[in-house]
């Protein structure tokens, strides 16, 4: 649905997006994730034939960027970080005028704005003046137009910047619930809870390169290391580490609790258990120890910068 090929863009003799390499299925949802001027805005509008690649392709929903921009624009919900709304009209009056614009009765084009709007907790603002909306009002109602002709593929960029709590949460609700419906997104964002809760995969961009990319779980075993499980006990250890050394790598403990790691949880959770049993041990609990989406970004970011400082092997003296 969303496919891009050594994506590049060239501002002058700067690179901001460096050979981008995305593929998106049906119904699967990306977020892109990346410091402050590492390309994803220029992605996504080089991904909505807004901005012509300098080399590379990318198709979306099937259709070239570059040769079939009609088409891409037909099958694609936009939102970009510059709304582009027309302040001067009234909220409904500019979504009737999108419905238009993509051919659809006006039945239809009405029912949807309606429902939309109301979706988004706007109903009361129908008829005013977009200029009178609020900067999280204007985000919603950019957000409904990108909607307004249900789309195959939404590219979102940033789309709960500017929202409160509750409206970044009906818009989250929106996504999944569309997503139920094999819609395939790709949402820039900076929020990386909203990441963790709506992402299939993640793609982490820096310096207009993607350098990490895969699920939370895949990123996670390969930039954090093994799946780490605390057991809890009721009691105190009394040696239960050097017990379970033969089974588990045990990386730290205190008095009534200790952590390891191990390549396959499947395997070594039951063997500790029954351990503990045998030894009469009584277990509390035992459980992972989650990796947030936040420990994966630094690392990954950190590893990019210390591979950036390395020396050059090619330099000569
Ligand atoms: N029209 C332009 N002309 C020149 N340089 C540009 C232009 N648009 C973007 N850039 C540069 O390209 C780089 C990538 O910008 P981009 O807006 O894609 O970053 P971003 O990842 O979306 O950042 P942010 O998280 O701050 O929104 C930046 O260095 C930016 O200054």
């Amino acid at each position: 649905m969303i496919e891009t090929e050594q994506l590049t863009k060239y501002f002058d003799d700067f690179r901001a997006v460096d050979r981008v390499t995305l593929h998106v299925e049906p119904g699967e949802v990306l977020a892109m994730l990346g410091p402050n001027g590492a390309g994803k805005t220029t992605t996504v509008r080089m991904m909505t034939s807004i901005l012509a690649p300098t080399s590379g392709s990318a198709q979306i929903a099937g259709f070239d960027v570059v040769k079939q921009p009609e088409r891409v624009r037909e099958h694609v919900g936009v939102l970009t970080e510059q709304h582009g709304l027309y302040e001067r009209m009234k909220g409904l009056d500019y979504l009737d005028f999108f419905g238009q614009v993509y051919h659809m009765p006006r039945d239809l084009r009405q029912r949807r704005a309606l429902d939309l709007m109301a979706r988004f907790g706007l109903e009361d603002a129908l008829d005013r003046r977009i200029g009178e909306y609020s900067k999280g009002m204007k985000q919603k109602l950019a957000l409904v137009r990108a909607m307004i002709h249900d789309p195959r593929v939404l590219l979102l960029d940033e789309p709960t910047s500017a929202m409160d709590p509750q409206s970044a949460k009906q818009v989250r609700d929106a996504i999944i619930d569309l997503q139920k419906g094999e819609r395939t997104f790709l949402i820039t964002t900076h929020n990386l809870t909203e990441a963790q809760l709506l992402a299939d995969r993640i793609a982490i961009i820096r310096r207009g390169r993607i350098i990490a990319n895969g699920t939370i779980d895949e990123l996670a075993q390969h930039f954090i290391g093994q799946p780490r499980m605390e057991l809890r006990i009721n009691g105190s250890l009394n040696g239960l580490a050097s017990d379970l050394t033969d089974l588990v790598d045990v990386a730290s403990s205190g008095p009534n609790w200790l952590q390891y790691h191990t390549p396959d949880p499947y395997t070594a959770n039951p063997q500790v258990l029954a351990r503990c049993a045998a030894l009469g041990v009584a277990v509390v609990t035992l459980s992972p120890l989650t990796q947030t989406l936040e420990d994966i970004y630094l690392q990954v970011v950190a590893e990019d910068e210390a591979q950036l400082h390395q020396p050059d092997p090619s330099a000569t003296e």
